[in-house]
């Protein structure tokens, strides 16, 4: 291994993007209890940022606690001593973390903090992981984290893990959050979720055609959920993403996106965010690869 790049100066932020489920079907359920699913991750140009500061102490470092979540317990912590680990690393690295997306709400927050740790400390550990080997470990962390490592909208099936990128006609979305926290475990563990939804082929997709198998069980235990869709539904076609309890409304016009979130009564906050083919995260790993080597 080479030695760690250094950083200099100001925090060099690294985006950690939300990504919506534009549908979710729940097609089975392995032996170990979970589900087998088919969805579309739609990658979005909003989310979190990290910076990382390597360092020669081999000490993780996050300098600020997320609200709720011990640091040992952080997906950020887990998925630096997971490569620190898996690449026997000696160094460390101090992050800091500017925490936008609510978490448990379905666009994957912790799961894409966890990707941008593992892709920036690949880099600046000069670990040297393929984008394939890094999704391998990705999945140790949750099932989510593997699509964040690749970083391209696309559908997933397995659970989740298996990934065939597609490229999407440009749609801006208003992400809303009900001020609810939802457990993906819970969601997966209700006794009338509907577990049987005959596979589609991709082809096949739209929107109508398709939707979330877990927003209805959402609604009846979060009516707050079941509000906030209704709300949306009156503005453009309108879903729940993942386990809940963000529901996202899809405009092909920016501006009417905006109006709507400008129109969000007060006890919810939102977003507009575009969706992306390749996410911000990949752009951000181009930019620093090509400065390395001009
Ligand atoms: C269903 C999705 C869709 O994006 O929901 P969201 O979490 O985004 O809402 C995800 O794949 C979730 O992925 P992730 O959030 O990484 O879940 P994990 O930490 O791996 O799993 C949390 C718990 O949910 C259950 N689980 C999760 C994924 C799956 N395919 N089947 C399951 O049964 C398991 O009980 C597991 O212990
Ligand atoms: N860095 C992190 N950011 C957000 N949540 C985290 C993080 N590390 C651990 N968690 C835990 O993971 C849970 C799921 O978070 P998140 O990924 O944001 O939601 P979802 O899976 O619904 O999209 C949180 O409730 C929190 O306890």
């Amino acid at each position: 291994m080479d030695t760690l790049i250094q950083t200099h100066g100001a925090p060099d932020w690294w985006p950690s993007p939300a990504k919506l489920n534009l549908f979710l079907h729940i097609t089975g359920r392995n032996e170990d209890g979970y589900h087998q699913l088919q969805t579309l991750f739609q990658m979005l140009d909003y989310g979190d940022q990290l910076a990382f500061t390597p360092t020669d102490t081999g000490e993780i470092v996050l300098l600020n606690a997320m609200p709720g979540v011990k640091n040992e317990d952080n997906l950020i912590y887990r998925a630096a001593q997971l490569l620190k680990a898996y690449c026997n690393v000696p160094y460390g690295c101090d992050i800091l973390i500017d925490k936008q997306l609510p978490m448990g709400g379905g666009i994957g927050g912790g799961s894409s903090n966890a990707a941008t740790t593992l892709v920036a400390l690949n880099h600046y550990w000069q670990c040297g992981l393929t984008v394939q080997e890094l999704a391998t470990i990705a999945l140790k962390l949750g099932a989510d984290v593997p699509i964040f490592v690749h970083g391209k909208t696309a559908f997933a099936a397995g659970v989740g893990e298996k990934i065939t990128p597609v490229t999407l006609d440009k749609r801006t979305y208003l992400v809303v959050f009900p001020g609810i926290h939802i457990s993906t475990a819970e969601v997966f563990g209700k006794p009338d979720l509907p577990r049987n939804s005959p596979p589609i082929d991709w082809q096949d997709y739209t929107f109508e055609s398709t939707r979330n198998d877990c927003e209805k069980i959402v609604c009846k235990s979060a009516p707050e959920v079941a509000n906030l869709l209704r709300w949306l539904l009156h503005y453009a076609p309108s879903r729940m993403t993942g386990t809940g309890a963000c529901v996202f409304a899809s405009f092909c016009d920016p501006e009417q996106a905006k109006a709507a979130l400008h129109a969000l009564p007060e006890k919810w906050t939102g977003f507009v965010a575009n969706g992306m083919h390749t996410s911000p995260l990949i752009l951000k790993l181009e930019q620093v690869s090509k400065a390395q080597t001009t």
